[in-house]
């Protein structure tokens, strides 16, 4: 399942939304809180639990928790390092009868929940705070964070002070941004999204597994889609991009290459040209192992097909807006999306939107943390993907996966939101001493799953 992604300002206005259509604040921080509880009895043990209250609203959410994991038999120990300035924190305040004690006189408990701040963040926690704050949470057995890690950014997973090592982060109504980025992400554990009731709607979202098209039961290898590659200079990089692309279910993988490829499997055609006005061809591929060879992406380019660009093709585009009406999937890492786009501003989603703006084109901005953005505005963000995935050719096995899906008749957003979800659950199939062909050959099984 899809999960919906807002900013604080977006989270803001949806807030405000369900309480102008009769739902108190004080009833969506009862509710946060109650699923802040809940969560913690799903998940933690019996254990005693000290709770970290701020002066805001996600302190409020953690006065409303700390009662309703008294009533459910927990020992609770709570500590405010500020007294609430919110009617509905001090609401919640009103609400817990148990004792208060100041931040600086909490010791180290099993079970540690930061309910210090969150997406209302304005700046770095002072030092004395973050250093107290993270001593506790990383001698916890278990930390959970209420909304979000105290000292991230909520809109760009910066770190606007350190923060420790989460277990679990309760969010609630949508994710935010910095769940699903860079750094922020890799210290927030799993992230649990509770329904408060609050509509989320959103085009910013998780990507969920996917639903893939039906085999056509009177389909042929045509019909399930052709991938065109073209080879270059390196053809191991195609090799690998064609393998993971015909293990992603296309029909028929063609590669157009100077120099035979040895050690491909025999169902993977070879040709000495490229006849790219085949009308055939559900995808074109051009970039891994391609060398220095504009005339390759040019000639890629001329045929009406859609193409997934990655690699060096992405370096050989010059300016964006030459890919403006083709249909066209960009994969850039970091260092490739800066040879093309630039040293623009903002956080990795607006950069990702803005490149599929400039060049009309799908965007896969891999990393730990993909993005794929469209050109109309819908932004996925991958789920966290295993590191493992940092080693040499993953990024042509996603280049053949997204290929495959196009070809198959996905969209090119919904293709390529599919191939990252995939290969990320592909990854995880192979194990953490999987090499690149590991990953091809762990493709069919992550699809068996689904
Ligand atoms: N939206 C929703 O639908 C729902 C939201 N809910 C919950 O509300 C949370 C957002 O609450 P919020 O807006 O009150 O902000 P919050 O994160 O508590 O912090 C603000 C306070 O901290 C202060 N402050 C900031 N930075 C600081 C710093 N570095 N060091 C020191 N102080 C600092 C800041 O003061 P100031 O910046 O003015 O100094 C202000 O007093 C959200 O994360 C979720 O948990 C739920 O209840 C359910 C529905
Ligand atoms: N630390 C990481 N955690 C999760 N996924 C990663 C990490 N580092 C890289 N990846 C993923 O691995 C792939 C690497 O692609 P790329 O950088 O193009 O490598 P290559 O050129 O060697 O194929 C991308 O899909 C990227 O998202
Ligand atoms: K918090």
């Amino acid at each position: 399942m899809a999960r919906p992604i807002l900013t604080a300002e977006q989270m803001r206005a949806a807030e405000r939304q369900a309480i102008a259509s009769g739902t108190p604040e004080t009833t969506l921080m009862e509710r946060a809180g109650q699923a802040l509880a809940e969560t913690v009895r799903l998940h933690v043990g019996p254990r005693d639990v000290l709770l970290l209250c701020g002066p805001g609203n996600n302190g409020g959410d953690g006065y409303v928790a700390a009662r309703h994991l008294a009533a459910m038999g927990y020992t609770v120990k709570v500590a405010a390092w500020a007294d609430p300035t919110s009617d509905a924190a001090r609401w919640a305040r009103s609400q817990w009868n148990g004792p208060v004690e100041p931040f600086a006189s909490a010791t180290e408990t099993p079970i540690v929940i930061d309910c210090l701040f969150g997406t209302g963040l304005s700046r770095g926690l002072e030092q004395s705070l973050f250093q107290r704050l993270m001593l506790l949470v990383d001698n916890a057995l278990v930390a959970i964070a209420c909304d979000l890690p105290s000292g991230v950014s909520s809109d760009d997973g910066a770190l606007l002070s350190p923060i420790g090592r989460y277990d679990l982060t309760v969010t609630f109504g949508a994710l935010k941004p910095a769940h699903r980025l860079m750094p922020a992400m890799a210290s927030m554990g799993r992230v649990v999204l509770a329904d408060i009731g609050i509509d989320a709607g959103s085009a910013w979202f998780e990507i969920g597994a996917p639903d893939l098209p039906p085999l056509e039961p009177a389909g042929h290898k045509y019909s399930r889609g052709l991938v065109h590659c073209l080879a270059g200079q390196m053809p191991g990089a195609i090799a690998l991009a064609a393998n993971a692309a015909a293990r992603s279910g296309a029909g028929y993988v063609r590669v157009s290459t100077s120099l035979p490829i040895d050690g491909l499997p025999s169902s993977i055609v070879q040709t000495g040209g490229a006849d790219l006005q085949d009308e055939r061809i559900g995808c074109i591929l051009v970039g891994p192992g391609l060398g220095d060879v504009p005339q390759v992406l040019t000639l890629a380019l001329t045929a009406p097909r859609p193409i997934v660009i990655d690699a060096d093709a992405i370096g050989l585009v010059g300016e964006p807006e030459r890919l403006q009406g083709h249909d066209t999937i960009l994969t850039p890492h970091e260092g490739e999306f800066r040879k093309l786009f630039g040293e623009s501003e903002g956080s990795k989603a607006e950069r990702a939107l803005e490149a599929a703006r400039r060049s009309q084109s799908v965007i896969v901005y891999k990393g730990p943390d993909t993005l794929v953005a469209s050109p109309v505005g819908s932004l996925a963000f991958a789920p966290p993907a295993p590191a493992w995935l940092a080693t040499a050719g993953t990024g042509d096995v996603l280049s053949g996966m997204i290929a495959a899906l196009r070809a198959r008749g996905l969209g090119p957003f919904d293709a390529a939101c599919a191939a990252v979800w995939l290969h990320g659950r592909a990854a995880e199939v192979a194990g953490s001493a999987m090499i690149a062909d590991d990953l091809v050959e762990a493709i069919p099984l992550a699809i068996a799953e689904l």
